[in-house]
């Protein structure tokens, strides 16, 4: 930012930056822990969680390196799951899927599938949790792909209209399995209209779209790609064809009010921390409900260091949260979303 020449006479400035002290000191509402709870402007609550889970085609568990503490569930770790949500109070879960690679191709298809194990995991959680527990499915191609981009590549580019149609086959798969919220993540252009008129056209009218809106080509996305097996063959190609590249700020709102005009219900910013001042242009241009993504590689480095005793992890956790709300979000996906509901029913019952 460019600053004026400082040219005031400093004794100006003094008196400026006195204010009026002693009258005023703001350190007399920080004094007392009940007063600084008086005071505080914004909380995080359980109700603000959304719970993203990998799921892959097996049983039991499996460690995901770059995401220590975070596990691939199989299919008899859903009911568990389901019921930590429920117990906690957490609204949704957010499910992605480790596809076998054999089940990968070019153009896939395996996405569109309407047994695939997305909407076999759907069915499960909805048969376990009916309407207590809301369930958002991820709409775009790279756990599908054998290239690991979100879309259809022709000439090692991303065509955009063939993938849209594509993606609405993918939502409706979905949306018939009872997903509640569609959340295309790919960043093609039209989509949001597109998916908006299927669901109308097939009488699902009520199904929610919470679009990433803002998705920026960010590297923070790593261990999320190992998660969902998609790194390796997304090799060192990029997706900055197609996300936003991360030195756009004007361009996000752009971005929010067509996919709005389009039929979006709620828009997302991701990533999360490095991008609040995104998070609160769009909450306070649009006022809509808006969520950030605190994504993998967030979770990552926030873990490491607590693994090192670097950080406290519990603080951390809680404080990079309460960024998100400060910063206009109404709602947070976070890989810490069990650990912080705890932490906080923890601090709600001493
Ligand atoms: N389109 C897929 C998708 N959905 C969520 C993430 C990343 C989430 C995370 O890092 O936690 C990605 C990866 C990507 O765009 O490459
Ligand atoms: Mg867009």
């Amino acid at each position: 930012m460019n600053r004026a020449p400082h040219r005031a006479p400093l004794v100006r400035m003094s008196h400026f930056s006195r204010g009026n002290f002693p009258a005023t000191r703001l350190r007399r509402v920080r004094r007392h822990d009940w007063s600084r709870r008086l005071v505080a402007e914004n909380q995080l609550s359980v109700d603000d969680l959304i719970w993203p889970i990998f799921v892959f085609d097996g049983e039991g568990r499996q460690p995901i390196e770059s995401l220590p503490g975070v596990d691939r569930l199989g299919h008899d770790q859903i009911a568990e799951a389901v019921q930590t949500a429920c117990r906690l109070g957490i609204p949704a879960i957010a499910i992605f899927p480790a596809t076998p690679s054999e089940l990968k191709t070019p153009d896939a298809a395996e996405a569109i599938n309407p047994d695939n194990l997305v909407c076999r995991t759907v069915r499960k959680i909805k048969q376990e949790a009916g309407d207590a527990l809301g369930v958002i499915c991820d709409v775009a191609l790279d756990p599908y792909s054998s290239h690991g981009q979100d879309g259809l590549v022709r000439d090692s580019y991303v065509i955009n209209d063939e993938t849209v149609e594509v993606l609405c086959q993918q939502a409706l798969v979905q949306a018939e399995a009872g997903c509640d919220v569609i959340a295309p993540s790919d960043m093609m252009d039209g989509r949001i209209g597109a998916i908006r008129g299927t669901l109308e056209t097939a009488g699902m009218t009520n199904v929610q779209i919470m679009s990433y809106a803002a998705k920026y080509a960010s590297s923070f996305y790593g261990p999320f790609r190992d998660a969902v097996g998609s790194s390796g063959n997304l090799g060192k190609a990029s997706k900055s064809t197609y996300q936003q590249s991360p030195g756009q700020s004007d361009e996000a709102l752009h971005e929010v009010a067509l996919d709005l005009a389009e039929g979006a219900d709620t828009v997302m910013v991701k990533p999360g921390m490095p991008y609040l001042d995104i998070v609160y242009r769009v909450k306070s241009t649009f006022g809509v409900p808006t969520f950030a993504y605190q994504v993998s590689g967030e979770y990552a480095m926030l873990s490491a260091a607590a693994n090192h005793g670097w950080l406290d992890r519990d603080k951390v956790i809680l404080e990079s949260l309460l960024a998100f709300k400060r910063a206009g979000a109404d709602g947070v996906l976070t890989y810490f979303a069990v650990e912080a509901a705890r932490l906080l029913h923890a601090a709600h019952s001493q």
